[in-house]
């Protein structure tokens, strides 16, 4: 793949429409992206991992700009109420107008809390979501949920704010650890396990090359996940329906995150494990066949992601934490399970002792790896 080789996937929002461009070099390719500010004010939000290898490139593509950055420490645990406090003060001394743009530089962690500032900063201004992991660009940076973790639960406080545009240079993840690179492969199969059996199968079939880092097909991947997503986002924009489906594996992967005090799993690690939580429950409730739970296990398991619910993480005390789940409603608790691959479906009123169920039976897990050794 060439730098001229861009694919552009459009997020079709009306007048707030915008890009996603996926390709190499992108971040150095200012012209693309400098034209999609305003104003003469721009704050870049990253953290200390992700500063050091690509700030630089983008300080010369804000020449000329009144420009500043503020760093996160890098991880979960840092996406917090008190980061957008310091990021609205980095804002305040900057002396950021309204016409001014946050720059998120970094992975979902990053994305999300940019987002969130820009959405509160003088009401709302413009930011570009810059992704740097893989699961940033197939997911967190496309869609315009922002928000922050509380010790309650996960992504609890936030507001739907979309991006002026979303510049995913592929090259960045050239530097990411693979550990994270796995993560990002769960949001990938998340898709085609929601609404695409077709995809499902495609990754089935290029399972090595994806592990290997094959260029066109990891690009292949990420565009289809991407235009996937831009279609369900540009049709219910705020989740009154269809895009709860995207949801998939993350009532209990939150619940997940948070029990583990956003330490112990990434994110797309506990997505991983809370899919097919889901495909067994699906399966306890006569929704599904045994089949497509043992597909989709074998696909996570051999792109290397945990399948099963870490020791010392409690059934009760996942389901406690479920129950505050954004998705709930009138105390009653509402999953995306599923009918099999490719078919996600949104239920209401799940009995918890099937969840319970679920979460307690027969997954052992080897400590040293986190890797399912039975089912
Ligand atoms: O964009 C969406 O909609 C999603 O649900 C995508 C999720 O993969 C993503 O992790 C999202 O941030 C979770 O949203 P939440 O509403 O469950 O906090």
């Amino acid at each position: 793949m060439n730098e001229s080789d861009v694919q552009t996937i459009e997020v079709a929002l009306g007048a707030r429409r915008y890009p996603v461009w996926i390709g190499r070099g992108l971040l150095g390719d200012s012209a693309r992206w400098r034209a999609r500010l305003r104003g003469r004010h721009a704050l870049v939000v990253s953290n200390t991992t992700v500063a050091p290898l690509y700030l630089e490139r983008i300080a010369q593509g804000l020449d000329g700009l009144h420009w500043s950055s503020f760093l996160l420490d890098d991880g979960e645990a840092h996406k917090t109420f008190g980061n957008v406090g310091r990021a609205l003060e980095a804002l305040a001394t900057s002396g950021a107008t309204r016409d001014a743009c946050v720059i998120a530089l970094g992975g979902g962690v990053v994305g999300d809390l940019a987002g969130f500032a820009a959405a509160c900063w003088m009401r709302g201004i413009d930011f570009i979501q810059m992704p740097t992991t893989l699961l940033a660009m197939v997911d967190s940076s496309v869609g315009g949920k922002t928000g922050v973790n509380l010790p309650a639960g996960k992504n609890l406080v936030g507001a739907f704010h979309q991006p002026r545009a979303v510049v995913a240079d592929i090259d960045t993840l050239a530097t990411l650890p693979d550990r994270e690179y796995r993560a990002g492969l769960a949001e990938v199969v998340k898709g085609a396990a929601i609404g695409d059996a077709t995809f499902f199968a495609w990754l089935e079939a290029n399972t090595d090359a994806l592990v290997r880092r094959h260029t066109t097909t990891l690009v292949e991947a990420i565009a289809r996940k991407v235009r996937y997503k831009a279609g369900v986002v540009a049709r219910d924009e705020t989740e009154q329906g269809e895009r709860a489906l995207l949801n998939l594996g993350h009532t209990f992967g939150h619940a997940l995150e948070t029990a583990g005090n956003y330490t112990a799993l990434l994110h797309g690690e506990a997505v991983a494990i809370g899919m097919l939580l889901a495909a067994r429950l699906s399966e306890r409730l006569g929704m599904s066949e045994a089949p497509d739970t043992a597909r989709l296990q074998q696909l996570l398991d051999r792109l290397g992601l945990p399948v099963a619910r870490p020791a010392g993480m409690a059934p009760e005390q996942l389901l406690a934490l479920m129950r505050l789940d954004k998705k709930n409603t009138a105390g009653t608790l509402r999953l995306i399970l599923w009918r099999g691959i490719g078919k996600a479906q949104i239920v209401t009123g799940v009995e918890e002792t099937a969840v319970l169920e679920t979460l307690a039976e027969a997954t052992s897990v080897n400590a040293a790896s986190g890797r399912a050794t039975a089912s």
